[in-house]
């Protein structure tokens, strides 16, 4: 990225171009996707279906099957080349110094266990505290993630629990090493506006308080312009823009990034205001132009399809992957 951000650099996503090898064929599912974040800043990567979020989480994890083959570039984290780095490194980083929120939480936690239970045994793996004391312990780290009448609810199991409060459990979990990179993926998918608030409130809270890096994976424009500092626009494996978000929201230069925010009912009097992108996303097994948005774009020039996606700084720390930017 162009430019320079107070703060220390946490994670340096650097020309990462990855694809997936399978029987239908290649799927070329990112595409020199490159971003950092900083202690303290909390990051948006937005984009619709197949944008390549879930790919691009992780594989700053390093949780991709066999099946993903890296073509390009490296993730850096903490001077670790993720990309590069052993099962041994990986599982050390995960859960310790980089932590994950998904979707789906209550499917993420053991159905079988109390939550109380399932928060001592991450923690009697993060921290040195005894047996004997670890239970009041956890009544601290449920207190820390707002679970209410944490008491109670430290027998309770995740099927009694609402999705909200589950995430919060995770929370909890994710939050007793002490990670230096919050990755939340979806983490209010198919929560109410009210659920989804509270725990959005809850992340930026802890991020800021503990100078975490926080990345948030999402297709919610609303949602990552009320939490992010700044955004990262993805289209079909590739990053069409980035920018603070203030910036970003005042004066899109991607014309995809332009049709997204038309597209949010934010800031909108009524429903005939939201605009349409007309077209899907392109097959990523098909040949593909240099840019992926070509063929739904309408300032696009002959070069678009011929000549590989210039990645140009339009202003500091406003970079634009477009040869008729707007
Ligand atoms: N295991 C896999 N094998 C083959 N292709 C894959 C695999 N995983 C992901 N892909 C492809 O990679 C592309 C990016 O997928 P990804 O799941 O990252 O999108 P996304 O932005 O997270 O979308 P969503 O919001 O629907 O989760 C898609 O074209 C998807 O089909």
């Amino acid at each position: 990225m162009s430019g320079t951000y107070p703060g220390r650099v946490a994670l340096t996503v650097d020309n990462l171009s990855l694809e997936f090898r399978t029987r239908a064929g290649v799927v070329p599912a990112l595409d020199r996707v490159q971003f950092e974040v900083r202690r303290g800043e909390t990051v948006g990567v937005v984009g619709e279906q197949g944008a390549g979020k879930s790919v691009t989480a992780c594989a700053v994890m390093g949780l991709l099957g066999a099946a993903a083959w890296m073509t390009h570039g490296r993730i850096v984290f903490g001077g670790v080349d993720v990309t590069r780095a052993t099962e041994p490194v990986m599982q050390k980083l995960r859960g310790s110094e980089i932590a994950m929120l998904v979707q789906n939480p209550r499917s993420a936690l053991n159905p079988m266990r109390p939550i109380g239970w399932q928060i001592e045994e991450v923690l009697l793996h993060h921290v040195s505290v005894t047996r004997r004391m670890v239970r009041r312990q956890v009544l601290k780290a449920m207190a820390r993630v707002q679970i209410p009448d944490a008491e109670r609810l430290y027998r309770a199991y995740p099927y009694e629990l609402s999705e909200e409060l589950c995430q919060r459990v995770l929370m909890a979990m994710a939050l007793s090493a002490q990670p230096t990179l919050l990755i939340a993926d979806n983490p209010t998918a198919g929560f109410d506006i009210t659920a989804q608030a509270a725990i959005m409130d809850l992340i930026k809270t802890i991020s800021l308080g503990r100078d975490m890096a926080t990345l948030l994976f999402t297709h919610d424009l609303a949602l990552a312009a009320a939490y992010c500092d700044r955004m990262v626009i993805m289209y079909a494996g590739q990053v069409v823009e980035q920018a603070p978000t203030a910036v970003l929201l005042k004066a899109p230069r991607h014309p995809y990034t332009a049709k997204l925010i038309g597209a949010t009912l934010a800031g909108l009097t009524s429903w005939m205001e939201i605009g349409t992108i007309p077209g899907h996303a392109p097959d990523l097994r098909g040949a593909l132009p240099p840019c992926r948005f070509a063929a739904r774009c309408d300032r696009r020039l002959t070069t678009c399809n011929t000549e590989p996606l210039p990645y140009t700084a339009i202003e500091v720390n406003h970079d634009v992957a477009c040869w008729n930017p707007l």
